[in-house]
């Protein structure tokens, strides 16, 4: 199997997971994804309060090392048991997930181009630029719905940690991309152009990105 490795970074809440999931949407049963942030390392000599107060934006909190060696595996041919990231713990979870082997191989985190060695396995490198303002709006979202922060820890992580390590790491990693992609999974023009060089690799003829991407989604 000739694999196709794309690799998507960019802030938080910049719509990465958007344009992984327009993507997969877009080749059904020929895409596979592993998601840096379900490689957050353990800290099990640390207590719930203590790992809640963590820096979860710096590169040496991920074990990036197993990522690329599971990585090289799915590029190789071979399935794998991703970890899987337990957000309410802060945690890895005691689950895995199996993934096998595809045409095409998607890796999304946040601070993936900043890592040589992820670099060197991606095919194409896609960032997703998004505004820090509109950014920091859809993670307070997301945080307090989905996660069960409050909003006054959501506002102290990002001006201590997320903000911060977005600047020095985040932002010049994007000097490493080789397509800058503004509005990540609703960007059609960009979408089209990417689901026809993804097509042309792998030899299938996408679907009409009118019925791949519903009014409103
Ligand atoms: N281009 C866009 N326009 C409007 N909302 C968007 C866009 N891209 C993503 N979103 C929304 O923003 C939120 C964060 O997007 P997501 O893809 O999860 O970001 P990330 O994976 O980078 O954290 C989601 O609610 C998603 O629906
Ligand atoms: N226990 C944790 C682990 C990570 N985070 C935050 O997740 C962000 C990355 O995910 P995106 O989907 O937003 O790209 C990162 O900015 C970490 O701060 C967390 O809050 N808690």
């Amino acid at each position: 199997m000739n694999t196709l490795v794309i690799g998507i970074a960019g802030g938080t809440g910049s719509g990465k997971t958007t344009l992984t999931r327009a993507l997969t949407d877009a080749f059904p049963g020929k895409t596979s994804v592993i998601y840096h942030d379900n490689y957050y390392r353990a800290f099990p000599d640390l207590t719930y309060e203590e790992r809640k107060r963590i820096n979860w934006d710096s590169p040496d909190v991920f074990d990036t090392a197993l990522m690329a060696a599971q990585l090289r595996k799915l590029i190789s041919g071979q399935a794998i048991e991703s970890p899987i990231y337990d957000y309410s713990i802060y945690n890895p979870s005691d689950q895995t997930e199996h993934i096998e082997p595809a045409d095409v191989v998607i890796v999304e985190g946040i601070l993936i181009f900043a890592d040589p060695t992820i670099c060197s396995l991606l095919d194409i490198k896609l960032f997703v630029d998004t505004d820090a303002d509109v950014r920091i709006l859809r993670r307070i979202k997301r945080d307090v719905i989905d996660r069960g922060r409050t909003l006054e820890s959501v506002e102290k992580q990002y001006l201590e940690t997320v903000k911060p390590m977005h600047e020095l790491y985040v932002e010049p990693s994007k000097h490493n991309a080789d397509i800058i992609v503004p509005e990540g999974g609703r960007n059609l023009v960009a979408l089209d152009m990417l689901i026809h060089r993804i097509a042309g690799q792998i030899g299938t003829v996408p679907a009409p990105i009118t019925e791949r991407v519903p009014e409103g989604a």
